[in-house]
């Protein structure tokens, strides 16, 4: 389809067809349509070479062949015209800031912006003349935006989660002593993250030992052991509000339950949000929704909780090799059949009943840290 004005477009604004406003309004639409091209190939190649994440690469790639479709919506003449037609004054120059980048990661920042300024300037002078490019901008700006936001919360998780291999599920146990013993031996067997499940309890009894949790992991884990990753991390099944009223790390929302976005408007930009996924495209979806990890399963049958099927290791292996984001393998978990789960290529797992039922929690949490930790070194 073409946006010319000849094409038959529709809710034209009455300009005149050679008027010179709207000849420099095709060559704004020109010079963005090509910087957008340029950002968006920047932020693919880091998708690509730095996160090595294929998902993320081929978002940002489908993104940029969208734009190609977009702009070939007004005729290459028409552009050519409106190319000779004035004398680019913008040409060489550059502002200082644009020489020099710190890093890498302000390098794809910069360009991120570039291509969400170039579509809002596509947008806006696409008004002239072009309504319906402009509304597609708009939708490609979001989407643009969308990419950006996962690109860069996956970075930001990744370090956070980098060493953190071993996730255990715990309930709430019989009574607070039990709870404090088991939470005890977990902190002590240097498990990375704990995860309070109990669907038993009520709200008010959810919210207390969500709370005894924290105090417990506080008084149990080393001094300062929060920057050196030497206390777990605390998240809270199922509900953002418990989360963020007993002050944990983290929520974990399933299919059924709150969507990112709005778990994100209770609890925040910072706390991690982690998304169960069933599916190669239910773990797409949670990379660029935002999630902080992911959990990948039921694997095998589980003592926990009843499945009626199971994704089994084809899709930890999919997801291994297409999906960056930290990825934890859940259902079923045992030190017996751990090496199908790693030899899919996963070294972070979720269990429940392998530690907490485990006549000695503590020595069946260093077991599969031990190998885990193995594991991990021979996918570096
Ligand atoms: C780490 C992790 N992964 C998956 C789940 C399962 O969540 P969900 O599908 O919402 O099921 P319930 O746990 O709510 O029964 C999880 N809890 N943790
Ligand atoms: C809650 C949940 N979701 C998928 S598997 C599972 C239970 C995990 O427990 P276990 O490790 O005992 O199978
Ligand atoms: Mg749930």
């Amino acid at each position: 389809m073409t946006y010319d004005k000849n094409s038959g477009d529709d809710h034209r604004p009455n300009l005149p067809p050679s008027s010179g406003e709207q000849l420099a309004a095709l060559r704004i639409l020109d010079a963005n349509f090509n910087r957008v091209s340029e950002g968006l190939r920047v932020v693919e190649e880091y998708c690509r070479f730095a996160l090595e994440d294929r998902h993320l690469a081929q978002n940002a790639k489908e993104i940029r062949h969208d734009i190609g479709h977009l702009a070939a919506g007004i005729s290459p003449e028409t552009l050519a015209k409106a190319r000779e037609t004035l004398r680019d004054v913008g040409t060489g120059v550059t502002l200082g800031s644009e020489k020099t980048r710190a890093g890498i990661l302000d390098v794809v920042i910069a360009s991120t912006k570039r291509v969400e300024q170039s579509l809002r300037a596509i947008e806006e002078y696409a008004k002239l003349g072009y309504p319906q490019l402009s509304a597609a901008a708009k939708q490609l700006r979001y989407r643009a935006y969308t990419l950006a936001r996962a690109m860069l919360l996956t970075d930001h998780h990744r370090q956070q989660m980098a060493k953190r291999l071993l996730y255990v599920l715990i309930d709430g146990r019989a009574s607070d002593a039990e709870f404090a013993s088991l939470v005890r031996m977990l902190v002590e067997a240097r498990v990375d993250v704990l995860q309070l499940r109990d669907k038993r309890l009520t709200d008010r009894q959810l919210l207390e030992k969500a709370q005894l949790l924290k105090s417990l992991v506080e008084q149990f884990a080393p001094a300062g052991a929060e920057e050196t990753a030497e206390r777990p991390l605390l998240v809270m099944n199922d509900r953002p509000d418990l989360a963020l009223l007993a002050r944990l790390d983290g929520v974990h929302v399933g299919q059924d339950e709150l969507p990112v976005d709005a778990v994100r408007k209770i609890v925040g930009p910072e706390m991690l949000v982690g998304v169960s996924t069933h599916s190669i495209e239910q773990a797409r979806q949670a990379v660029l929704d935002g999630a902080s990890y992911i959990g990948c399963g039921p694997v095998f049958p589980s003592n926990t909780k009843q499945f009626g099927s199971f994704v089994g290791t084809e899709f930890l292996a999919q997801v291994a090799a297409e999906i960056q984001l930290p990825a934890f393998a859940i259902g079923g978990i045992t030190l017996e059949n751990l090496p199908q789960v790693t030899a899919a290529g996963f070294s972070r797992v979720a269990v429940s009943a392998a530690v907490s039922s485990a006549a000695d929690p503590a020595t069946a949490a260093r077991l599969l840290k031990t190998e885990l930790l193995a594991a991990a070194a021979r996918q570096a």
